[in-house]
């Protein structure tokens, strides 16, 4: 696989990105549509290397998908009853921690495997609490198989989920299905991403599935319910949206997206308000039109992204352009992402030539140093990958690893930068 030069422009970026569908967003959706009373229609689906994953899993257990002839991100979920089949988790947390409790109301075995590096990532909070449930399972993490037996037990479980919300979430998410539901409660340190936990809750609701919680975020409940067929239209993905508002953060330029959420539960419409504290001025205009537009130079932050871990790449790249110290706190958690990201990030900043330290929580990263151009390292993180063609845009040279990794939540990626560069051949 040979390493992508990414863009660097000869002038500011002035550019409008369209966005696929949300990629938390999508995979819940399929989610309740498979446990759903009806079929039901989604319209604007992600299709990308986890979203597909979520696709084939669902339906090697059953389910029926099938695809429009002409539009391949308007999918119909037929349920069915749930049979043995084999799940491949890829690198995908949400396939990794929201199939298994799915997998339990099927009848049969249900296998898991996902990628090599995905081996490391938590997942034993999930399978242990569906083993408090009743759940049979073999296994600790990937590969593992549950043994499925048409239905869960539920009732009360108590997990430690400081380490991922998705541990939350991919109970919750099929919960109403379960004899008894589920009462969960959280002893440890914060629960992380908490806006995910928002968004599962919030379309929950929407399928007719209400869910009780308390507001220091330590307890869910869900009773046993009739999951309602919903007609889903898929948001845009705000977290991939902020790698090219970032761009206009980098360049001094102006990048807009349409069809931004007025109101939305994806972490994603943080960068927002990341990008301000960092000089950028935003405007979102009342057709949906979101604006950016960088300024001379970028102003250092110190921010807590524990709500917001998913958006770190971006930020740490644009921390290592910024003129002064940046602190990045709260986000222990990212150690358990794709890869160590807080290790990934630091290697490859200091690798260009940055000044990036790792702490027990978060970076410390000085800015507005000398980069020059080096092969920045992938790790298989679609958002690492991402942020070295942030550094690329202000780096003549810069070459990334692996950027066909972005396909986890992205395939066009590359073309889509390139075109937004005014760089595409
Ligand atoms: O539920 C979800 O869709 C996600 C939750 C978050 O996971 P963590 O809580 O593990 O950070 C986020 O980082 C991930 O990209 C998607
Ligand atoms: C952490 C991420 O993904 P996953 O859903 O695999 O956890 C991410 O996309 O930043």
């Amino acid at each position: 696989m040979s390493n992508w030069v990414a863009p660097f422009p000869a002038s500011p970026i002035d550019a409008t990105v369209d966005l696929p569908g949300s990629k938390s967003i999508t995979n819940r959706a399929l989610i309740l549509a498979a446990l759903a009373d009806g079929p039901s229609r989604i319209t604007g689906t992600l299709r990308s290397r986890d979203t597909d994953l979520m696709l084939d899993g669902l339906a090697a257990m059953g389910t029926g998908i099938a695809y429009d002839a002409t539009d391949p991100t308007t999918v119909t979920v037929t349920p069915d009853p749930l049979h043995a089949g084999t799940v491949d988790c890829g690198l995908a947390g949400t396939v990794m921690r929201f199939l298994p409790a799915v997998g339990a109301l099927a009848s049969g075995d249900i296998a898991f495997d996902g990628d090599e590096q995905a081996r490391s990532r938590p997942l034993d909070t999930v399978l242990d609490a569906l083993r408090a449930l009743g759940v049979d399972i073999d296994g600790d993490g990937l590969p593992f198989v549950v043994h499925g037996t048409g239905s869960v037990r539920g009732g009360e479980v108590t997990i430690d989920a400081s380490a991922s919300s998705q541990f939350v979430s991919g109970l919750l998410l099929s919960a109403a299905r379960f004899t008894n539901g589920v009462q969960i409660t959280h002893v440890g340190p914060p629960v992380p991403s908490m806006p995910h936990i928002d968004m599962t809750i919030e379309m929950l609701q929407t399928a007719g599935v209400a869910v009780e919680f308390d507001r220091d975020a330590t307890r869910w409940t869900v009773a046993p319910t009739t999951v309602r067929a919903v007609d889903w239209a898929i948001e845009p993905d705000l977290s991939n949206a902020s790698v090219f508002l970032a761009a206009a953060a980098a360049t001094a330029g102006r990048v807009s997206v349409p069809r931004w959420p007025v109101t939305t539960t994806q972490p994603g419409a943080a960068i927002v308000d990341v990008l301000q504290q960092m000089g950028a001025a935003v405007d979102h205009s009342a057709d949906g039109l979101l604006t950016v537009r960088g300024p001379e130079s970028l102003a250092p932050v110190d921010a807590d992204l524990h709500d917001i871990g998913e958006l770190t790449p971006t930020i740490a790249a644009l921390c290592a352009l910024a003129d002064g110290t940046s602190t990045l706190r709260g986000i222990a958690h990212l150690r358990g992402h794709e890869t160590d990201r807080l290790k990934a990030l630091s290697t490859e900043i200091n690798r260009v030539g940055g000044d990036c330290r790792e702490t027990d929580d978060g970076l410390v990263i000085i800015g507005g140093g000398t980069l020059h151009a080096d092969v920045w390292q992938s790790y298989a993180d679609h958002r690492m990958a991402t942020a070295g063609a942030i550094l690329g845009l202000r780096v003549n040279g810069m070459q990334v690893e692996n950027v066909q990794t972005t396909a986890k939540t992205m395939p066009d990626f590359v073309a889509m930068w390139e075109a937004m560069a005014g760089t595409a051949s």
